[in-house]
């Protein structure tokens, strides 16, 4: 497995007498896309947020591009290329798909956000974010849709434009929980391929919490699984999905 890009070193973490993650490690090299698994309470959504810098790990470190981020705040961790997308998408919904897309590049946000949502004034601002923006949405198919408002998306349509927001930060990682979560197969593949695009065009590096493993496992290039807190399998999705440990704990034998 190709590494290096981040680091999950031994980390824990307990909630009062719940231990959620324990001695976790795991590895992800540049421009691949992992699935992490495993059952409800396993610890999953834990593992992400400490990767994020929501929570807290009692204990272990985080390495990402060779650089200890155990104590970095969330924003700090986003300004070095990690970025995070939710379960619901953070959408402004009654601006168009490319306005959604322009206000949270990163050269926008660090000038007066609000002041452009109520003047408009990225309009000519800046030509060559709104190329990118372009560029990003057609990547994930949704170029045609550039001045539909938001909010006549459909939920995975939705998904791939809160995808596209995050991609006009450059992230070198993007932690992504359930983006398949009610979702069409239809849509669902093509949010499958939008990911394999983004890794492939832009050299982003995927960490994806999905419960729908059969939409999804044909497209990543590793698989880690846990149980009860722990790494119980890593591999590529065959080596995974055959080993004895997950078809008796996850797959239900
Ligand atoms: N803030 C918290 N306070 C107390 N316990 C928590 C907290 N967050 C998670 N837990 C507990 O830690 C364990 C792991 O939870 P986590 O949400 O990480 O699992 P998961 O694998 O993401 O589950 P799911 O697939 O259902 O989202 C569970 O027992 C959960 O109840």
């Amino acid at each position: 497995m190709e590494k290096g890009l981040l680091s999950v070193q031994h980390v824990r973490k307990s909630f009062g007498g719940v231990t959620a993650v324990k001695d976790v490690s795991l590895e992800l090299g540049e421009g691949t896309l992992t699935m992490l698994i495993g059952p409800n309470g396993s610890g999953k959504t834990t593992l992400l947020n400490i990767i994020s810098g929501v929570i807290e790990p009692d204990s272990g470190r985080i390495v990402f591009k060779g650089r200890d981020i155990t104590r970095l705040y969330p924003h700090e961790r986003y300004r070095y290329g990690i970025a995070r997308s939710f379960q619901v998408p953070q959408l402004f919904t009654s601006l168009s798909v490319l306005e959604n897309v322009l206000v949270s590049s990163r050269l926008y946000l660090e000038e007066d956000a609000l002041g452009i949502l109520f003047t408009n004034s990225w309009a000519l601002k800046d030509w060559d974010q709104a190329q990118k923006a372009f560029e990003i949405l057609s990547l994930l198919k949704l170029d045609h849709l550039w001045d539909a408002p938001a909010r006549a998306l459909s939920g995975g349509q939705m998904k791939l434009l809160e995808l596209a927001r995050a991609l006009m930060s450059d992230p070198k990682l993007m932690l992504l929980d359930e983006p398949l979560a009610g979702v069409n197969p239809a849509l669902a593949h093509e949010i499958m391929q939008a990911l394999r695009r983004a890794r492939d065009e832009l050299g982003v590096s995927f960490l994806i919490v999905e419960h729908r493993l059969d939409l999804a496992s044909k497209y990543v290039d590793f698989v880690y699984a846990m149980n009860q807190g722990t790494v119980i399998s890593s591999g590529t999705p065959d080596e995974v999905f055959e080993d004895p440990m997950v078809v008796e704990s996850l797959l239900g034998g």
